[in-house]
């Protein structure tokens, strides 16, 4: 018959699921027959531990003073790492993101069942201070002077202690595949780069509609230009030398599974300024840019070859990856799957990382310049003296979006794009063929097929555009500022939920009217950017049909990911906001 080594009533750390941090909480019950602990944190979630998972007040306060007089030792003088990492989070949430990474891919011993009991949402703080007594109060303790400091510094050095060691890093596998597994993403691979080129095509075509599919398929020679293809290693370089050029901010990104964290220079505004010098300097010298329209698809099929040989060079080079450099989502052992998702997850040459080059640089200014190419070539094609209003009105929104895109470029670092995600062939594509050829479908459309737009229409789409831009940035923002510290004055007036991971729930404002404004601002700017083109043709609406898909699919993963993160706080939220991304729709 086995005994229970903690009694009903005793206060011990308990281990938060999946993770390594251990917060205070109090026994309830023990079962005989499995096992397990009922306990209770101080935010109401009742969890189910195992023994191992739990540990009593003493030994864990002399784990922590040891690691701490270690880790002393070892480095003195040195600066915590934690304190003076990336402006983009604080460190105690960006401790908590490789944990949730760790949590969704590492497939921990961990057996907890969640149990919401007592559930409270923060309402002011006041209010919330009144409430504190014995429950876990977020909200105090981050406005209590050091408190915050003082939490950080607990769970950095948790994750020193032996028995809450991270798995080995041979435990990684990936083994919840994704996109249908290895016969989705082999298609897939197939599939992407063949549906771009029949927009392409199909754009080009006078007769854009559906039916008319698949009229007029381009001669094979006629895809393929060496000089085009030199331009576009030129253009890569090009954007590669300023990415390197040492102005703007060196910033660290999110620690990684090894602790350590790597340096990201932050300069593509610079970039986009001296890209844009250049063009100005080479128009000048009369260098025409629909050029870029007339041999549109000799430069995808070159962006493709790129795209096909970097992805194989990333592969090849990821066998020499260690293991703790390998991305969560890109190590299932099959060949096909680890290549489309990509294997390692920073991949670097000396201090030019490749993965946060192609995801903002190339393919993101490459999308203005042709957009800008576009509109040259609208002018030329139909003899017009200046761009329609409709051309004009495109350029200017996604130019708007991308220079947002550069002027926030460090927020990038804390996307899962860049923390969790390989970088294979579907970024590479994605980056460097998907982005720049199919982003600017409008435009490139435009330019046969003309669309007038009244006066009241083009204030309609001003104001649309507008309106979707307030509600992505002033949603980004305030989660960005929010996480950065709760207590700023610009957020701190909103409601929240704490949770007992230590991090609160924005559950106001625009955060409270739906779960991912910043999606559906997204969502209307990319409405704005197609309606200028007309009702005729579904292809200026490709990228809006994209956009929905992806930023759906994306809100299910993330959705997943954060009820797994935050427990009982998350279904909280989801009530208390039940509307997704469009409000009215669940
Ligand atoms: N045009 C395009 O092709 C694409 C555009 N985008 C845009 O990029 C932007 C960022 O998107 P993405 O990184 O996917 O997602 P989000 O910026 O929405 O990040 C989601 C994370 O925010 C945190 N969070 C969720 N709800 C709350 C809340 N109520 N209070 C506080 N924190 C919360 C959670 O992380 P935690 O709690 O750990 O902080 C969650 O994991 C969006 O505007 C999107 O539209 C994205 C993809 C493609
Ligand atoms: C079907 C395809 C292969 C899917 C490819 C998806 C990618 C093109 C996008 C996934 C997330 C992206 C983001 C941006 C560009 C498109 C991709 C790479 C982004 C960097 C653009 C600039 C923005 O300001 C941003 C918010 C930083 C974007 C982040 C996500």
């Amino acid at each position: 018959m086995p005994t229970a080594r903690f009694q009903i009533g005793d206060t011990v750390m308990g281990r938060w699921p999946g993770s390594n941090l251990y917060y205070e909480v109090k026994v309830l019950s023990y079962d005989n027959k499995t096992r397990l602990y009922t306990v209770i944190y101080k935010d109401g979630t009742e969890l189910e531990l195992k023994e191992s998972d739990i540990t009593s007040l003493t030994i864990f306060k002399q784990g922590v003073s040891r690691s701490r007089s270690r880790s002393r030792s070892r480095s003195p003088g040195r600066p915590r790492r934690s304190r003076s990492r990336s402006p983009a989070r604080t460190s105690r949430q960006s401790s908590s993101r490789t944990t949730d990474v760790r949590k969704e891919k590492l497939k921990e011993a961990l057996e907890v069942r969640l149990t919401p009991v007592v559930k409270r949402l923060e309402k002011t703080e006041t209010e919330s201070e009144n409430q504190a007594g014995g429950r876990y109060n977020l909200r105090r303790r981050k406005d209590q002077g050091d408190g915050k400091t003082v939490e950080l510094e607990q769970k950095t050095e948790t994750e020193t202690l032996p028995q809450t060691k991270p798995p080995t890093a041979s435990a990684i596998k990936t083994t919840d595949l994704e996109f249908g597994g290895r016969v989705g993403v082999f298609f897939l691979m197939f599939l992407l780069p063949v549906a771009v080129l029949a927009l392409l095509i199909l754009g080009g075509q006078k007769d854009a509609s559906l039916q008319s599919f698949p009229l007029e398929l381009p001669a094979l020679q006629s895809l393929w230009d060496c000089q085009v293809f030199g331009i576009v290693l030129l253009w890569l370089l090009f954007q590669a030398v300023l990415s390197l050029l040492p102005v703007g901010k060196l910033v660290e990104g999110m620690p990684l599974k090894n602790g350590k964290t790597l340096k990201y220079r932050i300069n593509g505004f610079y970039a986009l300024l001296l890209t844009a010098v250049a063009v100005g300097v080479a128009m000048y010298q009369e260098g025409d840019l629909s050029y870029i329209h007339a041999h549109f698809l000799q430069f995808y099929t070159s962006a493709l070859l790129i795209v096909t040989l970097l992805s194989i060079y990333l592969f090849i080079r990821s066998r020499w990856a260690s293991e703790d450099e390998l991305a969560p989502g890109g190590n299932s052992g099959y060949i096909i799957y680890d290549f489309f998702m990509g294997r390692e997850l920073n991949p670097r040459i000396k201090n030019f990382d490749i993965k946060f080059f192609c995801e903002m640089r190339p393919g993101l200014m490459g999308w203005v310049l042709i957009n800008f190419a576009m509109l040259q070539a609208e002018m030329k094609h139909q003899n017009l003296e200046n761009p329609s209003p409709a051309m004009l009105l495109v350029n200017i929104f996604q130019l708007l979006w991308v220079v947002d895109g550069f002027w926030h470029e460090e927020k990038l670092l804390t996307m899962m794009d860049i923390v969790y995600d390989g970088f294979g062939f579907m970024l590479t594509f994605g980056d460097l063929a998907f982005v720049p050829f199919t982003f600017t479908c409008q435009a490139y459309y435009l330019v046969s097929h003309p669309n007038e737009l009244s006066a009241f229409w083009i204030i309609t789409l001003i104001t649309m555009n507008g309106v979707g831009y307030y509600i992505f940035r002033k949603a980004n923002s305030q989660k960005f500022a929010f996480r950065k510290n709760p207590s700023d004055p610009a957020v701190s007036h909103l409601k929240t939920i704490p949770t007992a991971t230590g991090e609160s729930l924005i559950v106001s404002g625009l955060w409270g009217w739906v779960r991912h404004p910043n999606y559906l601002g997204d969502i209307i700017m990319g409405l704005a950017w197609s309606l200028p083109c007309g009702f005729n043709h579904l292809i200026p609406y490709f990228y809006l049909i994209y956009l929905i898909t992806l930023l759906v699919h994306r809100n299910a993963r993330d959705e997943h990911q954060c009820r797994k993160k935050y427990g009982s706080a998350w279904d909280e939220y989801c009530k208390a906001v039940p509307y997704r991304i469009f409000p009215g729709i669940y």
